[in-house]
């Protein structure tokens, strides 16, 4: 995997000291950082809540980099292809298997090559918008090919984003983040990513039985929460979909062919809640949601090698997912 340090890229080994500490720290827990660039595209380019102004919507101004293994990165692909940005943000789509050089690119495979820089690793971008960057080198990643700088590197901010800043671009006015609602998303999403979206990986990531049994309960509790949610309405707020059912579709697609056993989140599966699997095959006959999902990779991805989880990279021949 690797960091960039003070520009300088580090591989694992040299990291690994840096990483036990803070596990040592936290008594086991896996604790996620939090992304460095925080600006906004906005419809006029004034300042968003965070961060600077100067980022007009614009066609063909920004590009998004993602992995399609990637659960935040997928959020922003989904919305790029259900608010119909594709002709609008441009995409590279990293290989979608991390190395010690981060995420790279695959010049061999027109699906993985970067078109717009015919960069070799994603470090290399976050080189080219600060050459002293310090950090984690993570994907999704929206970048501003005027400014050549990177707009954002969190999904939760994309997204609200694409949600509306383009809409006169667009013109697609759909709103999943509707003001009267706002509240109630915030609150399920809160619940949602502590227990379920970052909750497998508490539960993938523990170094000790304590901090695995408490994100698994955890976890499997917010999913029966949920199936109860969903016996008495279509999406989890109510009839329409929202951005908080755009943020769990990706957890819930890879739950059976990658948490189940590479993360050990294996109380139950998906498919045994009857409505959180009615919900997602709903939520993934939406025109354009289709095209961001691919369980070859998501079953390969999470059981690749890993000295720690899965020491001979031997990627298990099922379940046969029922997304269809
Ligand atoms: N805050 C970020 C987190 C993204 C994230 O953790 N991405 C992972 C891939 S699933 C990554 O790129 N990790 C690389 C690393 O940690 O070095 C977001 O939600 O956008």
């Amino acid at each position: 995997m690797g960091r960039l340090i003070q520009g300088q890229w580090l591989t694992d080994d040299k990291l690994a000291e840096l990483e036990a500490k803070a596990y040592q720290a936290s008594g086991g827990k896996f604790e996620r950082g939090t992304a460095g660039f925080r600006n906004w595209i906005t419809a006029d380019g004034s300042a968003g809540p965070s961060g600077t102004g100067g980022f007009k919507a614009e066609a063909g101004r920004y590009h998004l980099f993602a992995a399609l293994n990637c659960p935040w990165a997928h959020r922003t692909l989904i919305y790029r292809q259900v608010k119909k940005l594709q002709a609008v943000v441009s995409l590279s789509l990293v290989a979608p298997l991390r190395t010690d050089q981060g995420w790279v690119f695959d010049r061999n495979q027109p699906r993985f090559r970067d078109e717009l820089y015919q960069l070799n690793a994603m470090y290399e971008l976050y080189l080219k918008a600060n050459p002293e960057y310090s950090g984690r080198v993570t994907v999704p990643v929206l970048w501003d090919k005027q400014q050549q700088t990177i707009v954002s590197n969190e999904s939760s901010e994309i997204i609200r984003m694409f949600n509306q800043a383009f809409n006169h671009v667009t013109g697609d006015t759909q709103d999943f983040y509707p003001q009267a609602l706002a509240q109630e998303i915030d609150e399920l999403n809160g619940y949602i990513f502590h227990h379920i979206n970052n909750g497998v990986y508490k539960a993938g990531f523990a170094r000790t039985q304590a901090a695995y049994d408490e994100a698994v309960t955890g976890l499997f509790t917010a999913l029966e929460v949920l199936e109860l949610r969903l016996a008495r309405q279509s999406y989890l707020l109510g009839e329409e979909i929202t951005e908080a059912d755009w943020r769990l579709l990706p957890t819930l697609v890879r739950f059976d062919v990658g948490y189940f056993s590479a993360f050990k989140c294996n109380l139950k599966m998906l498919r045994d809640y009857p409505n959180l699997s009615r919900y997602l095959k709903a939520l993934y006959r939406v025109p354009g949601v289709a095209q961001t999902v691919d369980l070859d990779i998501y079953r390969a991805g999470y059981h690749s090698k890993s000295p720690l989880r899965n020491p001979h990279g031997i990627v298990p021949a099922g379940p046969v997912p029922a997304l269809y």
